[in-house]
């Protein structure tokens, strides 16, 4: 039998955005918004007040419509072929969701699960453990029983995640879920969002928290004024190394001659490089010092999205 070379085809995206336009009458609230989601990313959305987040976040899950531009949640049209679209959907667009007071949580999730079993598509039977280990992992075990009405904000708000997740989406988007959350609550919406993203689901959030997201999100879209300004790897920008020399430029020239150097600068004191990892320091370190620059210190380039973020605010 012949071998077949196999190479690894990029997983198509989940959410796709294309040429996005959206206006109110005269007013542009969104200009070509374009951006892509794999399976298993993280993407934030982050901006000043008014930049369109929420206007952005409506329109992805075909709750507002575009002025022009299309929308895909894996491979479907949300505004043309939207219930087929919104089957493989967990999604919270108001904080905090929407849910009946009177009702309690668990019936509040069933009411869910019952809409979840008429999507075309998917049509999953959601049955009762499947709403109790949602209530479990929102913390929300001890509130299962009692009516919505008596709900704190973030309880609420924890509520809304736990719909938004109940039937295993392969999408996932949430507008501003750590709002009204207290630093704990934070912390578990993050495990939540991240443990779901490792086992394939594409998730989409918009935030201010950027220090947070920071952390696990894989791709920062920094919105201003309705125009989506910087799609920011986080990924490859922690790959970065700092090296504190006697020649920023001479040394950023032979790191940058290294073959698994993708990108290197000058930052005096420092010469930035990326290396894929931070098993080819010691090689970096070696090839510096045969090139005759004297190094003083080695360290990771550690990239404050915070700064970046004002930075490019204050540019646009
Ligand atoms: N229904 C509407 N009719 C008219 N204008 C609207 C409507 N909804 C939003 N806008 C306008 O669109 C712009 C973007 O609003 P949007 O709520 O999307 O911003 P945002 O980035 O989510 O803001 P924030 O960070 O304050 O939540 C604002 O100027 C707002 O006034």
């Amino acid at each position: 039998m012949g071998s077949v070379t196999k190479t690894a085809a990029p997983a198509p995206s989940a959410i796709e955005v294309r040429g996005l336009y959206k206006s109110y009458r005269d007013q542009a609230v969104l200009e070509d918004v374009n951006l892509s989601v794999r399976p298993g990313e993280v993407y934030a959305l982050t901006g000043p007040n008014g930049a369109g987040k929420t206007t952005l976040i409506r329109t992805l899950t075909g709750l507002a419509f575009p002025t022009k531009g299309q929308v895909f949640l894996m491979g479907r049209n949300v505004h043309d072929d939207g219930p087929r679209a919104r089957a493989n959907l967990g999604a919270v667009v108001e904080a905090p969701a929407r849910f009946y007071p009177q009702f309690t949580g668990t019936q509040n999730l069933t009411m869910h699960a019952r809409l979840a079993a008429m999507a075309p598509t998917k049509g999953r039977q959601i049955g009762r453990d499947r709403i109790r280990e949602v209530l479990a992992l929102l913390e929300l075990t001890r509130m299962a029983d009692r009516k919505v009405g008596e709900f704190s904000l973030g309880q609420r708000q924890r509520l809304g995640v736990a719909a938004a997740i109940l039937a295993d989406p392969k999408v996932l988007i949430l507008d501003e879920p750590t709002s009204g959350l207290d630093p704990l609550g934070i912390n578990l919406i993050h495990r939540i969002v991240t443990s779901l993203a490792t086992s394939g689901c594409a998730v989409i959030l918009s935030t201010h928290h950027l220090r947070e997201i920071a952390t696990y999100a894989h791709t920062v879209g920094i919105l201003t004024a309705g125009r989506m300004v910087d799609h920011v790897d986080l990924r490859s920008r922690k790959a970065a190394y700092r090296f504190r020399v006697d020649d920023p430029v001479g040394a950023a020239e032979v790191l940058e001659a290294l073959p698994f150097v993708r990108r290197a600068t000058a930052r005096p004191p420092f010469a930035v490089a990326h290396l894929g990892g931070e098993a080819r320091v010691p090689e970096a370190l070696a090839a510096l010092i045969s090139g005759g620059v004297r190094v003083y210190e080695a360290a990771p380039d550690h990239f404050d999205l915070y700064e970046y973020y004002r930075e490019r605010v204050e540019q646009s």
